[in-house]
């Protein structure tokens, strides 16, 4: 723990973004913004940039469990986060070393398809997903489509924040302590009137709380969850409540969306020490 290492130390279970916006780069970039000794254990390597998903290179089962159970048996964590895990293989190999390590802070961001439409988890994965990680999960942490998935709704069935307030507290029952239910993909189709953007959290004894955010009119998106939910991690990993974590994680990402930088001819990336600029 933090306490006893003098520094806090966060892990990492995802792909690598080739182009530096989303996946490992983005968690390990926002892990180091936030003060926080970050740590990956790779799944795939996806051939990634603006454009879109050109290619995914999944690795081995045994290689990612072996990544993970490197860091957790020597350095430790106090934190940790899955992103992008592909297969169900991948899930149940992680899900064993996570039991074995007792890992509790858990925050599992369950990652689908990219903003291009590539699918980043194979449809069959999604069943291993909800029956082993997230009961282990402290947070889990889906967009609106994801959401939906999840609990094997048609993917226009969340359309505002009622909505999203029934599916997070419905996700509550598939195992996890806390749900956010991020609502970055609501009022696409209205983004010139639009204002905010507000996600869902719920969880603890009866906590249910709708944080909201200004609307960023900006194309450049990419790594938005992935940033969101390595800066609950880090938090985390630093010893913050869970509420306090979901907040500043809120906070961080809406500043990288703000200054995000248009890396190449299609989606860019958020700047992750737009942080430094606005304090
Ligand atoms: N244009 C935007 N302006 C401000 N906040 C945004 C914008 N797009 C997404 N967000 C916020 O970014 C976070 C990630 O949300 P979302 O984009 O829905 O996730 P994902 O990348 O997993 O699809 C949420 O807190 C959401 O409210
Ligand atoms: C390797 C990898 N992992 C995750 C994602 C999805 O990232 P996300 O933050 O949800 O951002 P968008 O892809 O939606 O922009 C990814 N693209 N690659």
């Amino acid at each position: 723990m933090t306490g006893q290492t003098g520094f806090a130390r966060a892990l990492t279970v995802a792909g690598s973004d080739s182009g530096g916006g989303a996946g490992i780069q983005a968690d390990l970039k926002t892990m180091q913004e936030l003060g926080v000794f970050g740590m990956s254990a790779l799944t795939a390597v996806t051939v990634q940039n603006s454009l879109g998903v050109h290619g995914v290179h999944p690795l081995e089962p045994a290689a990612v469990a072996d990544q993970a159970e490197a860091v957790l048996s020597d350095i430790g964590a106090d934190a940790v986060k899955t992103g992008m895990l592909f297969s169900s293989e991948v899930i149940e190999a992680v899900c064993d070393v996570l039991e074995r390590y007792a890992v509790r802070r858990l925050t599992v961001d369950p990652v689908m398809i990219a903003k291009g439409g590539a699918s980043l988890l194979r449809a069959e994965a999604v069943a291993a997903m909800v029956r082993r990680l997230l009961p282990m999960a402290e947070i889990v942490t889906p967009n609106v489509p994801e959401a939906c998935a999840l609990l094997g709704l048609p993917e226009d069935a969340i359309r505002d924040e009622t909505d999203m307030a029934d599916a997070a507290r419905q996700i509550r029952l598939l195992g996890p302590e806390y749900v956010l239910v991020k609502g970055g993909h609501l009022g696409e189709t209205e983004a010139e009137t639009r204002t905010e953007c507000a996600d869902v959290l719920a969880g603890g004894s009866d906590l249910l709380r709708v944080l909201r955010s200004p609307f960023i009119p900006t194309r450049h998106t990419h790594g938005t969850g992935c940033t969101l939910s390595a800066a609950i991690t880090a938090y985390r990993a630093r010893g913050l409540a869970m509420e306090e974590a979901v907040r500043g994680a809120k906070d961080f990402v809406s500043k990288a969306i703000a200054y995000a930088v248009p890396t190449g001819g299609g989606i860019g990336s958020l700047w992750h020490a737009a942080h430094r600029r606005a304090e």
